[in-house]
């Protein structure tokens, strides 16, 4: 089933997100993705949040020490920012634009320190909806060992049964994404290898490829 380009404020290029609970596998994903697009001929930009860039640089240090509303605040400062001077700009000049982590880690990770969802809502409620919003998903058990054999990356990670609340408050955020209008494609991390699972975002991915090859050539300039 082919999908009408959902975000039309960009000319060209398409933005994937790829969320989901630590250790999921996202970064090695977002590598194997972007190595299948470039096979595929795309012109694939990665990136992630938080980003390389200034405020990015801030909120990750910071993370340690500032809580709740005010890392929030961090995070969405960076990701306005993040999309005005980079991932924009890359969707103009054509490009696929992969970010590893985006509002859906914000819906989530901010509830460890008990921020109100509505309000991480409302920080986030204008930042650009992205084509595909993938959230990877799996048993809590299997991301907990992953995570345990991989090593804790952040305080958030060493919260007792942190991936089983991640996995609680990934649903919750899904279906407010969903409510949205964000198209969400939930991916059990358990079905197979990251190889695999690249297989099959690149697969939707290219439903998307195959409608703007099908539109007269002024149009198909997204
Ligand atoms: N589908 C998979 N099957 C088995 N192992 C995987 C799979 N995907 C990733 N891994 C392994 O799981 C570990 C975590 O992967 P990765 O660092 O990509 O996760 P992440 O979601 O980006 O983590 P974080 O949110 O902490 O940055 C790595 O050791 C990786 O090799
Ligand atoms: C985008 C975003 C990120 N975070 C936190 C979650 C993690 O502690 C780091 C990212 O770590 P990674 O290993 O590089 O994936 O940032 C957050 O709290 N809120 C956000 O919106």
């Amino acid at each position: 089933m082919t999908q009408l380009r959902p975000f039309s404020d960009h000319r060209r290029g398409l933005f994937v997100s790829i969320d989901g609970p630590s250790g999921a596998g996202k970064s090695t994903i977002v590598a194997h993705l972007s190595q299948l697009l470039v096979a595929e001929g795309e012109h694939v930009y990665t990136t992630a949040e938080p980003s390389n860039g200034v405020l990015g640089k801030i909120a990750r240090e910071m993370t340690e020490t500032v809580t709740g509303a005010a890392l929030a605040c961090l995070y969405s400062a960076d990701r306005y920012h993040h999309l005005e001077t980079e991932i924009q700009p890359h969707l103009d000049a054509g490009e696929v634009v992969l970010c590893d982590r985006y509002v859906p880690s914000a819906l989530v990770m901010q509830r460890f320190d008990g921020v109100d969802p509505v309000f991480l809502w409302s920080l986030n409620a204008l930042a650009d909806r992205p084509d595909l919003a993938v959230v990877l998903e799996g048993a809590p058990e299997l991301i907990a060992a992953r995570l345990a054999e991989r090593g804790a990356h952040n305080r958030f990670q060493l919260t007792p049964r942190s991936s089983h609340a991640e996995a609680h408050f990934y649903r919750q955020a899904c279906d407010r994404l969903i409510q949205a209008g964000y198209d969400v494609l939930r991916i059990d991390v358990g079905t197979g290898n990251a190889h695999q699972i690249a297989v099959t975002i690149k697969n939707r991915l290219m439903e998307f490829f195959a409608v703007s090859n099908e539109l007269p050539p002024k149009a198909a300039a997204w």
